[in-house]
C-alpha cells in the first residue's frame, strides 16, 4: 500500500516537479507508480513517457517492476525505460546512419591508458615537452579537470573561472589551452568517451535545427530516477528531450549524489532545478521502508554535517528496528568471519553486503571468509585471488621457499602455472604470451621456475631478433632477481613483502598508471604485509596460508550456488538493499579515501559513507581500528592524548555525537589501554 507522500507523487499530473527523499523511502516504487496512473488515467500514452535511470542495470530492474505493474491495469505496451547513455548512443547511431553526425568509436572508461595516452599528448602540445615526461600526477589532476569541464558543458569560450579556482587551477587560460588540444586529438582519433556521448549529442542539437528537432519534443512525461547524479550535460540534454512540451518529474535524494568525480553536481538538485524546470511542484518522501529510528538518527547526524544541502529528515515508516554495532577489531579478516557466520545463523538466507571504499579494502574480508569457508560473491572487481598483485605476492613468497623450485610438490600445479605468470608479469618483464605459456606449463608439468628462466634466457640470448635479445636481458635480471631475494630475511613476511616492492621497483611502475589505479594496486601489497606482521606470520607461514585459501577459492569457484554474501563498494551499493551491511576499514585516510595527491572532496565522502551505512535493513556493523579518542568519546570517557594512538578511525565516525543505542564491541588488551590513557 502506498503512502500518502507516495500517493501525490503519483496522482501528480502536469507541470514539473521535483521529489526530495529519503535512502529507503520507496522512490523508485512512487515513480512507478506515477507512470502507472498516468497511463492508466489516459493521462498519458505510454508511447510519450521517458523514464531515465542511472544505468543499465537500474534501468532493467525499473523496466521490469514497472512491466508487471502495467500488466495488472491490462496495459502490454510499456513506456521507454533507459539510462541516458545508452539513450544518447541509441540517438547518435540514428544521426549517424543519415549522414548527420560523424562515426565515432567508443572507447570506455576501462580503457584508462588511452585515456591518460591522451591527456599527455595534450599537455605534451601545450608544454612543449615530451608526453613521457609528464608526471603520472600531473596527468591525473588533468584527466580529473577535462572530465569534469565537459560535465559541467564549459569550453574556452565558456571558461568557468569560478570552478578553476575551487579546484586550485592557477593558470585557467592554460588549462582551457590543454583541453582544446586534448579535444582535437579526440576528434581526430575519432574516439568518444562515455561522457562525450551526451556532450557529442547535445552539440550536434544545438548547432543543428534538425537535429534538435529529431530528438526533442516526443515526450509529455519524463521521469528522471536518481536525478542527484546528474551532470550539467545530462541536464541540458534532458531539457532538449522534454522540449517545450513534456513535463519532467526529477526524483532524488541529494544526500546520495556520490558521483562527483565524473562531474555530478547535487548543487543543481539542491539550487537550480527552478531555472532548468520552473514553476516546478515540490514533493517530500520521508519515510524509510528500510531501516529504523536509531539508524535514522545516526545517518541524519553523520549527513547533517555537510552544508549544502536540502531539508529533510528520515523517520522510520514500518515497525522494523535495525541494530548498530560500532566494533573496534584489531584482526578485521576475524571479525568479518565471525558477523557473517553470526547473523547466517540466526538468519537463513539473510543477505549480507560486505561494502567497501575501495576495492582494496576487500582483502581482509575475502581472507576472511574464504577462512570461515563461507561462499561469497563480489561485484565491480576481481576477487582477491584473480588480482595480478595478490598474484605476485603470492608468486615471490613461493620464490623465497623454493615452493616453485626444489619444493615444487608444496603447490599445486594450477596454481604453480598461475605464480609462475605472475612473476614474469610484476615487474612487466615485457614478456610474450606465448612466453608466458611455456613458463606455465613448464612449473605446471612439476619443473623448477628458475629452470625455465635460465634456458629460456640462454636460448633468447642466443637468437638475433629484437624480442629474444631483450627477453634475454630481462630474464638474466630475474635471475639476479631471484638470487637477491633468496638473500632476504624470511622470518618476518610484513618485511619480505616490502623489501621485495622496494628492490624490485613496483612503486614506481604501478605508479605510472595513475593515483587512482596505483593507489588500489599498491594497497594490495600493504595490507598484506599489515596482515602478515598483525598474524606475526613468517615467509613460509604466509605462502602456506596463502596456498590453503586459494584451494578453497578455487573449490567455491566450482560452486553453482550463488552466494548471499556480497563484497561491493559503496558506489556500486547505490540503490541497493541489504538485511546486513558490514563497512570494514573505517579508518583515517580510507574514508575520506585519499588518492594519489588528489584532495577527496569531503562533502561527497561524507556523502558516500551516508550511502553506504543505510543500505542496511536490520543490522549494520562499523567496524573501525582500535582508536583510543574514538572509544573514549563514544563511551563519555576523557579524551586521551591523539599521540598515543598508533590507529585513527575515520573522522566521520566523530560526527556522530551521541552512540546511545549502539552496540560496542571491544578487546580486552584495547580496553585495558584505553583505560590507562583515560583513568
Ligand atoms: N509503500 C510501501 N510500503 C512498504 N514497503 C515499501 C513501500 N514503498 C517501498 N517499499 C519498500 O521499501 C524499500 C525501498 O524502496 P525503493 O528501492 O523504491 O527505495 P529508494 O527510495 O529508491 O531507495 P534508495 O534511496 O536507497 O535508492 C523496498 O524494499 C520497497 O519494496
Amino acid at each position: 500500500m502506498l503512502t500518502d507522500e507516495q500517493i501525490a507523487i503519483a496522482q501528480h499530473r502536469r507541470g514539473h516537479a521535483l521529489v526530495r527523499a529519503v535512502p529507503g523511502s520507496g522512490k523508485s516504487t512512487a515513480a512507478r507508480h506515477l507512470i502507472a496512473q498516468h497511463v492508466r488515467a489516459g493521462w498519458t500514452a505510454p508511447e510519450h513517457i521517458l523514464t531515465v535511470c542511472f544505468n543499465v542495470d537500474a534501468a532493467r530492474d525499473f523496466g521490469a517492476q514497472l512491466t508487471a505493474l502495467l500488466r495488472e491495469s491490462g496495459c502490454d505496451t510499456p513506456p521507454l525505460v533507459v539510462n541516458l547513455h545508452a539513450l544518447a548512443y541509441r540517438l547518435l547511431r540514428g544521426l549517424v546512419r543519415q549522414g548527420l553526425a560523424p562515426p565515432r568509436k567508443l572507447v570506455d572508461d576501462s580503457q584508462e591508458d588511452f585515456w591518460r595516452g591522451l591527456v599527455a599528448l595534450s599537455l605534451s602540445r601545450a608544454d612543449g615537452i615530451a608526453p613521457g615526461e609528464i608526471p603520472p600526477s600531473e596527468i591525473d589532476h588533468y584527466h580529473l579537470w577535462i572530465v569534469q569541464t565537459k560535465a559541467r558543458r564549459a569550453s574556452p569560450d565558456r571558461a568557468d573561472l569560478a570552478w578553476c579556482q575551487a579546484q586550485g587551477i592557477e593558470d585557467p587560460a592554460h588549462f582551457y589551452r590543454v583541453f582544446s588540444a586534448f579535444e582535437e586529438e579526440r576528434l581526430q582519433a575519432g574516439a568518444m568517451g562515455f561522457d562525450d556521448l551526451i556532450g557529442d549529442l547535445l552539440d550536434l542539437a544545438l548547432r543543428d535545427g534538425a537535429v534538435y528537432d529529431q530528438i526533442s519534443d516526443h515526450y509529455d512525461l519524463v521521469v528522471v530516477d536518481e536525478f542527484q547524479d546528474m551532470t550539467r550535460a545530462n541536464l541540458d540534454l534532458i531539457r532538449v528531450l522534454a522540449g517545450d512540451r513534456a513535463s519532467v518529474v526529477a526524483i532524488g535524494d541529494d544526500d546520495q549524489s556520490i558521483y562527483g568525480f565524473r562531474g555530478a553536481d547535487p548543487g543543481l538538485m539542491v539550487r537550480e532545478f527552478g531555472i532548468f524546470f520552473p514553476r516546478f511542484t515540490s514533493y517530500t518522501l520521508s519515510g524509510t521502508f528500510r531501516y529504523g529510528p536509531l539508524l535514522c538518527r545516526l545517518s541524519s547526524e553523520l549527513i547533517a554535517q555537510n552544508d549544502e544541502r536540502l531539508d529533510k529528515c528520515a523517520r522510520a515508516a514500518g515497525d522494523q528496528d535495525t541494530e548498530v554495532h560500532l566494533m573496534f577489531t584489531p584482526d578485521e579478516a576475524q571479525t568479518v568471519g565471525e558477523i557473517v557466520a553470526y547473523e547466517q545463523g540466526r538468519r537463513a538466507g539473510a543477505t549480507i553486503g560486505i561494502l567497501v571504499r575501495a576495492y582494496h579494502q576487500t582483502v581482509l574480508s575475502e581472507i576472511g571468509l574464504l577462512y570461515a569457508g563461507i561462499p561469497y560473491r563480489i561485484e565491480g572487481a576481481e576477487p582477491f585471488f584473480d588480482r595480478q598483485d595478490a598474484q605476485a605476492v603470492a608468486g615471490y613468497l613461493a620464490l623465497a621457499t623454493g615452493a616453485l623450485d626444489d619444493q615444487r610438490g608444496w603447490i599445486p600445479a594450477e596454481r604453480a602455472a598461475t605464480l609462475a605468470r605472475a612473476l614474469l608479469l610484476m615487474p612487466n618483464r615485457y614478456v610474450r604470451q606465448t612466453d608466458l605459456d611455456r613458463a606455465a606449463a613448464w612449473v605446471a608439468s612439476g619443473r623448477p621456475f628458475r629452470d625455465w628462466v635460465w634456458e629460456r634466457c640462454q636460448e633468447a640470448m642466443a637468437s638475433e631478433d629484437g624480442y629474444s635479445q631483450r627477453l634475454g636481458s630481462q630474464l638474466a635480471q630475474l635471475l639476479r632477481d631471484i638470487r637477491h631475494l633468496s638473500q632476504l630475511n624470511r622470518d618476518a613476511a610484513g618485511d619480505f613483502i616490502r623489501a621485495f616492492y622496494g628492490y624490485l621497483g613496483l612503486r614506481r611502475e604501478i605508479g605510472l598508471g595513475g593515483a587512482v589505479r596505483g593507489t588500489e594496486r599498491a594497497a594490495v601489497y600493504e595490507v598484506l604485509a599489515d596482515f602478515a606482521d598483525r598474524r606475526g606470520f613468517s615467509v613460509a607461514e604466509l605462502q602456506d596460508y596463502l596456498t590453503r585459501l586459494s584451494a578453497r577459492y578455487a573449490q567455491a569457484q566450482r560452486s553453482r550456488r550463488r552466494p548471499t554474501v556480497v563484497i561491493t563498494s559503496w558506489h556500486k551499493t547505490k540503490g541497493a538493499e541489504f538485511d546486513a551491511v558490514i563497512l570494514p576499514d573505517l579508518r583515517a585516510g580510507k574514508s575520506p579515501l585519499v588518492y594519489g595527491e588528489i584532495e577527496p572532496d569531503i562533502a561527497e565522502e561524507r556523502r558516500l559513507f551516508f550511502v553506504a551505512m543505510t543500505r542496511a535493513k536490520s543490522a549494520l556493523y562499523l567496524l573501525a581500528p582500535e582508536d583510543p579518542a574514538l572509544y573514549a568519546s563514544v563511551s563519555g570517557l576523557p579524551t586521551p592524548p591523539t599521540a598515543q594512538s598508533g590507529e585513527r578511525a575515520s573522522p566521520f565516525l566523530s560526527d556522530i555525537g551521541d552512540w546511545d543505542g549502539v552496540r560496542v564491541w571491544a578487546d580486552g588488551a584495547f580496553l585495558d589501554a584505553v583505560q590507562a590513557f583515560s583513568p
